[in-house]
């Protein structure tokens, strides 16, 4: 459903991702590793259209939309949920869910089915999105992302600087998803156990280039934490 080839990336002058392919079928996760500062964000920022990519193809479902601008990405069924999640600190968890709402052109109310993925949020829809904890911020953020019922969803190091409990929870959201079948996702994330836990397919990003790729389910840890290892 998604298939990039050929993908050059750039901020100013200087070549940040290079020739990258990447392929991800209906309904898989796959995770992108690497360690800090190979290009895994640049490459996200690619898929929505956010960095220069002169040269190259990112085809989703078949229509090419490397020449289409941020917000008409979002339209086509990209949700986006970037390293730090941005979620807006004074307006309530409540008013952050709705704005989700703004991509998805067909649906005007929220899917109270939220709540049962992220059942914590429910109970604090009018406190600030500022005043939740870093974990409950980054399950705000995703949810945000899945009210616009997005058919691609990113998901930038979404264990970083998260309590194991509520890594977790977040764990068991994505393999719910993965199980309803109507959702694919591509997850930047530096937690191998993580990765190996929720992902169907793996990719190893150095320098800008993807340098290894498998299933999750055969490969030997151990070949993983030699390219990621610091
Ligand atoms: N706005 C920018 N302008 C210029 N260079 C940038 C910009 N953002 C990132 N870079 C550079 O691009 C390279 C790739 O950065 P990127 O954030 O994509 O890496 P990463 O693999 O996601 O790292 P991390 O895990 O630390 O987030 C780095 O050398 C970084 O310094």
């Amino acid at each position: 459903m998604l298939d990039v080839s050929g993908l050059d990336a750039y901020y100013g002058d200087s070549i940040i991702l290079k020739n990258i392919s990447l392929r991800i079928k209906q309904g898989q996760v796959v995770c992108l590793l690497g360690r800090n500062g190979v290009g895994k964000t640049t490459f996200l920022k690619s898929i929505m259209g956010l960095v220069k990519t002169p040269n190259g193809s990112i085809m989703l479902d078949g229509t090419e939309i490397i020449k289409m601008p941020s917000y008409n990405r979002a339209l086509q069924g990209i949700g986006y949920v970037p390293q730090g999640r941005d979620i807006f600190p004074n307006l309530s968890v409540y008013e952050n869910l709705l704005l989700g709402l703004e991509r998805n052109k067909n649906n005007s109310t929220l899917d109270e089915s939220i709540y049962e993925l992220f059942p914590v949020l429910k109970t604090m829809l009018k406190r600030k999105g500022g005043d939740l904890s870093g974990g409950q911020q980054q399950q705000l953020a995703i949810a945000r992302a899945l009210v616009s019922i997005p058919k691609l969803l990113l998901l930038d190091e979404p264990t970083e600087g998260i309590q194991p409990s509520i890594i977790q929870e977040i764990a068991k959201v994505i393999k719910k998803l993965k199980s309803k079948g109507n959702i694919t996702m591509l997850i930047v994330e530096q937690y191998l156990e993580f990765v190996l836990e929720v992902a169907d397919y793996f990719y190893v990003m150095d320098k800008g280039c993807i340098v290894m790729e498998g299933n999750t389910k055969y490969v030997e840890p151990r070949q993983i934490q030699a390219k990621i290892a610091i």
